[in-house]
C-alpha cells in the first residue's frame, strides 16, 4: 500500500520532494497533475501530485487540492502531505490556508502540522519564525517577491492570517530535550484549540522528531524536509534498497532557461562560458512567426557537441524590468513560456530525449509541451533538483527551481548520464 501521497502547489516543488523522499530510500512516482486513470502502485512508496495551484484563485486552489487529495485517496494512500514552498510563498489572501482547511475537512482530522523547515536548504524554524539561510524569511529577499511577497516571518501570523483557527507553537527545547513530552504538549494545545502544529527546527534531527510525533495525523503540511523525515523514518523501520534510474547517455540534450532568479543567471553565465548557448530575442518571441523554426535549427545542429546547447531568456532584474514595462509583465511571460514549450515539443520530435529546465513556470510550460504525464524520480544533482525519467517514455527532464543547484548545475546534471 503506498504510505504518502502528496499534494505539491508546483511543479519544481514536486520534484524537490519526490526527491527528498528518493534520497530516504524510497520509491517515488509523480504525476503531473491529477491523472484521468488509476495507477498501479505496486511496490511505490509516495505518489507525489503536481499541481499549479500557488497562485491561482483560492477557489481553484481548493477545488483542484480536494480532487487530488481523493484520486490519492482512492489509490489507497495511507496519509497525505501538502506541499508548499520552503519559503512559504502566499500572501494573506493566500492559498495555504485555505487549502490546508480543506484537505483536513476532507480527511476527517482536527489537527495537522505546519513544516517549512528544509534543514539541509537552510530553511529552519525558530520561535516560530522561518528563517532563510540565517536571515529572518521577511529580510531574506523574499519581502520583494513579485507575486507573494513575504512580509512576516512568523508562521503563527502567517497562518492565521489565511485559516479558520489558531496554530499551537511547540520550542526547540521541547522538540530538542524532551520528545517524549511531545505527545501531553500537543494534546494540551489542542484542548486550548490549537489546529496547526507549528514546531521549532533547526536540523534535520528535529525534522525527524516532528515527523514522527505527528505519524498518527492523517494530513501532515510543508515542504521537502518533511517528506525526507517521513521516508527517513520509514526506511529505519523496513531498510530496502534505494530506487536507481539510469539517464541514458545516448540521444541529444538541451538546457531551457527561462528562470531569472539570482542564482539561475550566475548558473546561465557560468555555463555559456563552456557551451554552445543562445539568448532569446523577445521581440523575435512575439513578432517573428518564423523565430521558433530558427532557434530549433540551432539547436538541432548543435545536438552532438560534447555539452548539450543552451537556450535562455533568463536575464538580470534591471533588464527583466524594462521588457515587463514595455510589454506587460503578463503578456511576455506567457509568450516566452509558450515559446520554450513549443521548443521543447519541437526538439523532441527532433529527438532530443534529455530536457534540463531552469524555472517552476517554465518547468511547467515545458512539462505541458511534452505532454508529460508523470516522471520517476532518480538522482539528485543539487539537492531537490532530480533526474526524472517520463513515465512509458525514453525521456529524460530535470525541473530546476530558480534558486536551487551550484554555479555548476547544468554541466553538473550531465556528469550523471549512464552510457
Ligand atoms: N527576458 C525575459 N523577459 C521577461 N520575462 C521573462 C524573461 N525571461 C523569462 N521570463 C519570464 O519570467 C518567469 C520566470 O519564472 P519561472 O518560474 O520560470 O522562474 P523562477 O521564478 O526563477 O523560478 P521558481 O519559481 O522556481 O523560483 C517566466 O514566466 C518567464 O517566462
Ligand atoms: O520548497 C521549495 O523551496 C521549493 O520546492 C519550491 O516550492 C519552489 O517553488
Amino acid at each position: 500500500m503506498t504510505k504518502l501521497g502528496v499534494i505539491a502547489d508546483d511543479f519544481t516543488g514536486a520534484t524537490d520532494i519526490a526527491s527528498f523522499m528518493v534520497n530516504a530510500g524510497w520509491k517515488v512516482v509523480l504525476f503531473n497533475g491529477v491523472p484521468t486513470d488509476g495507477f498501479d502502485a505496486q511496490d511505490t512508496d509516495a505518489i507525489v501530485i503536481a499541481l499549479k495551484s500557488r497562485s491561482i484563485p483560492v477557489n481553484d486552489a481548493v477545488e483542484l487540492s480536494l480532487a487530488a487529495s481523493a484520486w490519492l485517496k482512492a489509490q489507497g494512500c495511507q496519509r497525505q502531505l501538502f506541499k508548499y514552498c520552503s519559503t512559504f510563498d502566499s500572501t494573506a489572501q493566500g492559498n495555504i490556508g485555505p487549502v490546508t482547511d480543506a484537505l483536513m475537512k476532507f480527511l476527517d482530522t482536527p489537527a495537522t502540522l505546519i513544516c517549512p523547515a528544509v534543514p539541509d536548504n537552510g530553511r529552519t524554524i525558530v520561535h516560530g519564525h522561518l528563517f532563510v539561510k540565517g536571515e529572518l524569511l521577511n529580510e531574506s529577499g523574499m519581502e520583494h517577491h513579485p507575486v507573494t511577497p513575504m512580509k512576516h516571518a512568523s508562521l503563527k501570523k502567517l497562518m492565521e492570517a489565511q485559516s479558520v483557527g489558531l496554530c499551537g507553537l511547540i520550542n526547540l527545547d521541547t522538540v530538542k530535550n524532551h520528545p517524549a513530552a511531545l505527545a501531553t504538549e500537543m494534546e494540551k494545545q489542542q484542548a486550548n484549540r490549537a489546529r496547526y502544529f507549528i514546531f521549532d527546527v533547526l536540523d534535520n534531527q528535529d525534522l525527524l522528531t516532528v515527523a514522527s510525533a505527528t505519524s498518527h495525523f492523517p494530513l501532515v503540511t510543508g515542504a521537502a524536509g518533511l517528506g525526507y523525515a517521513i521516508a527517513t523514518l520509514d526506511k529505519q523501520r523496513a531498510g530496502t534498497a534505494k530506487q536507481t534510474m539510469q539517464v541514458k547517455a545516448s540521444g541529444a540534450g538541451v538546457v531551457l532557461s527561462g528562470s531569472c532568479s539570482a542564482m539561475t543567471n550566475q548558473q546561465v553565465d557560468f555555463y555559456q562560458q563552456r557551451a554552445s548557448s543562445l539568448a532569446l530575442d523577445v521581440e523575435k518571441i512575439i513578432h517573428d512567426p518564423a523565430y521558433l523554426e530558427s532557434v530549433s535549427q540551432w539547436v538541432i545542429t548543435r545536438g552532438g557537441e560534447p555539452l548539450a546547447p543552451m537556450v535562455y531568456a533568463t536575464q538580470p532584474p534591471q533588464i527583466i524590468e524594462l521588457i515587463q514595462k514595455h510589454y506587460g509583465a503578463a503578456f511576455v511571460s506567457d509568450r516566452i513560456e509558450t515559446f520554450f514549450a513549443s521548443l521543447a515539443r519541437t526538439l523532441a520530435r527532433a529527438g532530443f530525449n534529455k530536457f534540463i529546465v531552469a524555472g517552476g513556470e517554465t518547468s511547467g510550460a515545458v512539462t505541458q509541451g511534452l505532454n508529460i504525464e508523470g516522471m520517476i524520480i532518480g538522482e539528485p544533482v543539487a539537492p531537490g533538483v532530480p533526474w526524472t525519467q517520463v513515465l512509458n517514455k525514453p525521456q529524460w527532464v530535470i525541473l530546476k527551481s530558480g534558486n536551487f543547484g551550484s554555479q555548476d548545475f547544468f554541466q553538473k546534471a550531465q556528469e550523471h548520464y549512464d552510457e
